[in-house]
């Protein structure tokens, strides 16, 4: 490989120390074959009712047991070489999957033997949240271990921070917003709703997402819930600069999982748009601000399961872009990179935010997002590697 040959070990340039960046992600099913072990892999000791499998399967199944998922992320590394060779970065770009190949241990190992020895890590994830960030850190822990028990010199792994509110994460989602108000009839569009959504998580989980001292009680969301209202209040306010109108929002849940004895977050969209509808709205926007790629969560929960749900109400929708491969996006994590590399050497960096929060941290404290089972996770503070 050619970035092998022009690549130092140590890294060069603005990107030191790093020498390469992993995405890491979720991962999909690539066909029907796929989908029962994928399930396995995602669902392994957490609980989740043979039922909710059994719909969740015939999900993907309904798609040909194919997961967008894969084809987003091979977009997004596209993007990302291209932006980092249009802008002179020397940084090989590498990716690996929670669960489904090419997995997190393999690309990893691979990374390894390609002589890589600090990498910096992009998570699919923009929000804090045990499944959108501590347990990524346990994979990387987990990967780690193994590379170790096979003798391999461990590299250092660093987390970038979360980029809910990067501007090149946030103003993509803002065009989508207009657009998606544009492609609605206009005798409705100036009175539309936008329905801002992410994925739904246990209320336990959610109140104790982000760093102990965001951490809340009795459901009120913690650090997850605060930042997506947050982005959710920057994309209303723009759009209102935008189109000269102040449009109504709300942030609501999708895809929720689990036992119904156990609170998650809500209301669920499907009982939003009922709502609303009830309430005389005469159309809404679905924003799926919790997500980055148009992956099945999106395209079966939203565009197939509440689109339903709203045809079936006469309510007219229309359901917003995610980031995905958006060249500002690509652009968002060569900022990211630099600034952690310049944390790193010990230089002042420069962090990009919109909103009212503030950059988020670059390492996760002791109890940032607890697993209800404590389990070792790397690129934190409580991280047993270096
Ligand atoms: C916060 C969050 C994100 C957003 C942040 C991020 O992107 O990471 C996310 C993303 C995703 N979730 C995905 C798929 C699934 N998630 C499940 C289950 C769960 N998700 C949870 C949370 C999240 N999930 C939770 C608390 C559960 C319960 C079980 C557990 O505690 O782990 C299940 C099991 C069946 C079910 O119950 O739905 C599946 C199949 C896919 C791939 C889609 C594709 O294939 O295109 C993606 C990107
Ligand atoms: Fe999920």
């Amino acid at each position: 490989m050619s970035d092998q040959l022009s690549t130092p070990a140590s890294g060069a340039g603005p990107v030191r120390p790093y020498d390469a960046l992993l995405l890491l992600s979720f991962g999909g099913p690539e066909g029907p074959d796929d989908v029962v072990p994928f399930l396995e892999n995602v669902t392994r000791g957490r609980g989740i009712p043979r039922e909710r499998l059994k719909e969740v399967g015939q999900h993907y199944f309904g798609f040909g047991g194919v997961s967008p998922i894969n084809a987003q992320n091979r977009e997004l590394l596209d993007a990302l070489r291209k932006d980092f060779a249009d802008h002179g970065l020397d940084l090989p770009v590498y990716w690996g999957n929670r669960n489904w190949a090419p997995y997190l241990t393999d690309t990893l190992r691979e990374m390894v033997q390609d002589g890589r020895r600090r990498i910096a890590v992009l998570a699919t994830s923009a929000y804090a949240s045990y499944s959108g960030c501590r347990q990524y850190r346990e994979n990387l822990a987990d990967a780690l271990a193994t590379l170790a028990e096979e003798g391999l010199e461990l590299p250092r792994v660093d987390k970038l921070r979360h980029y809910f509110n990067h501007p090149g994460f946030v103003e993509p989602m803002i065009d989508g917003v207009v657009e998606s108000l544009t492609a609605l009839p206009e005798e409705v569009r100036a009175g539309a709703h936008l329905a801002f959504t992410t994925h739904s998580i246990p209320t336990a989980a959610a109140d104790t997402s982000g760093p102990v001292e965001e951490h809340t009680t009795g459901g009120a969301g913690g650090a997850y819930v605060k930042q997506h209202l947050d982005v959710a209040q920057v994309i209303a306010d723009e759009v209102a600069v935008r189109t000269g109108v102040a449009h109504p929002w709300q942030l609501v849940y999708q895809s929720r999982s689990g036992a119904p004895h156990v609170p998650w977050l809500e209301p669920d969209i499907c009982d939003h748009l009922e709502a609303l509808h009830g309430a005389g709205a005469p159309a809404v926007v679905m924003v799926p601000i919790g997500f980055v790629s148009d992956h099945m969560e999106v395209m079966y929960d939203l565009d197939t399961e509440a689109t339903a749900k709203a045809a079936e109400l006469g309510l007219p929708v229309a359901r917003s872009a995610t980031v995905g491969a958006d060249p500002r996006f690509a652009e968002a994590v060569r900022e990211l990179v630099l600034e952690r590399a310049a944390v790193e050497r010990g230089e002042p960096a420069e962090r990009c935010w919109v909103g009212m929060l503030g950059a988020s941290h670059d390492l996760c404290a002791v109890g940032c997002c607890p697993a209800r089972a404590p389990r070792p996770a790397a690129a934190g503070v409580d991280s047993p590697y270096a």
